[in-house]
């Protein structure tokens, strides 16, 4: 008998989006259904953030230090080949990183060697609902999100706890007119709902990617965003409240970073995000050693002034203690 093929999602959508988010919740759902799932992450950075809120039990692999879309698009399909062969699958999901194009990650996917044994089955875009609204990104940014939602099958608004119901019906309104074909949904923390990946939505979104598959190699485009990444070591403590001015008034612009950070005022390693504006700390028990990092990604950033800050921030904790 002839093997099913593995389902394929892309998850796509900006910079701290919350795709990572999204992606703890399809594992959970998925899961209850008895589906077996692998995932792909891409991060821009040498070291890996996000793939710590992925089950022990989740098979996973891991492409840092570049995005899919440009300089690793050949390991993404020898990572999928990889994964394929060593375990039996349902179905993968790709998390990129927040500055790929949902295009170039359906390329890397659908290498000839892979042809039997993958389908593609949706793009899934995860909006950031008050970034959207606002729109300061820069001109090649705001494309770039426009391409992501174009292409999607699925558009998920997440972080609508950040705008107020009129703006949501405006940024659906905008959406719906950039992507009029796909499914749009509103959430919270990527809280899906099950009917929108096993009901209806799922009939939908194979039609949409299969209108998109057409579509192909008409609108293939490469981006050459100037996105950097780095990551600085934060070995000391630091005071809550100085590290988030000190991230709001970052020369260049600052997309995104994140890592583990000890603080001053509580014991114990934090995992921090930073977006939009927006800072997060969760207490991060864990067994094994991790070294506290900060992982910055943005445009026009001075990676030596990020860790002249980093270690005035420190010092200034030590100087406090002393
Ligand atoms: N307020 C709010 N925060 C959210 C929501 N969803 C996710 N977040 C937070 O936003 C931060 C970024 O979320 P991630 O899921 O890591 O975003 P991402 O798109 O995977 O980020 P990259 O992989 O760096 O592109 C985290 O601290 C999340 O907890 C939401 O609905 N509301």
């Amino acid at each position: 008998m002839e093997n099913k093929p593995v389902e394929i999602f892309i998850l796509s959508g900006f910079l701290g989006s919350g795709k990572s988010t999204l992606l703890k919740e399809l594992i959970q759902l998925e899961k209850k259904v008895g589906r077996r799932i692998g995932v792909l992450m891409n991060e821009l950075g040498d070291i890996s953030i996000d793939s710590s809120i992925i089950p022990a039990d989740i098979p996973l692999k891991e492409m840092l230090n570049g995005c899919i879309c440009c300089t690793i698009q050949g390991e993404l399909s020898l990572q999928l080949n990889s994964i394929l062969e060593e375990y039996d699958l349902d179905a993968i999901y790709i998390e990129a990183t927040g500055v790929a194009h949902p295009l170039e990650i359906m390329d890397a996917c659908t290498h000839p060697k892979l042809a039997n044994k993958v389908v593609m089955k949706a793009i899934l875009t995860v909006v950031n609902a008050k970034q959207w609204h606002e729109n300061r990104l820069s001109i090649k940014l705001k494309k770039l999100l426009a391409e992501q939602v174009k292409y999607a099958d699925m558009i998920l608004i997440n972080k609508i706890d950040q705008v107020s119901q009129t703006e949501l019906e405006l940024i659906r309104e905008s959406i719906g007119q950039v992507n009029a074909k796909a499914i749009i949904s509103s959430v919270q923390f990527g809280k899906i709902h099950p009917s929108l990946l096993y009901g209806e939505g799922q009939q939908q979104m194979e039609t949409a990617t299969k209108l998109l598959e057409n579509d192909h190699h008409e609108s293939h485009v490469h981006h050459h965003l100037h996105v950097r990444t780095f990551s600085v070591p934060v070995n000391q403590p630091i005071d809550r409240i100085q590290f988030t001015h000190w991230l709001e008034r970052i020369q260049g612009q600052l997309y995104r970073a994140k890592g583990f950070i000890y603080l001053t005022e509580t014991p114990g390693l934090f995992l921090f995000n930073y977006a939009y504006g927006d800072l997060i700390l969760e207490r991060y028990p864990t067994e094994k050693p991790l070294q506290p990092v900060l992982v910055c990604i943005g445009e026009n950033l001075e990676r030596e002034s990020i860790e002249q800050g980093i270690s005035h921030l420190q010092q200034s904790q030590t100087k406090m203690t002393l």
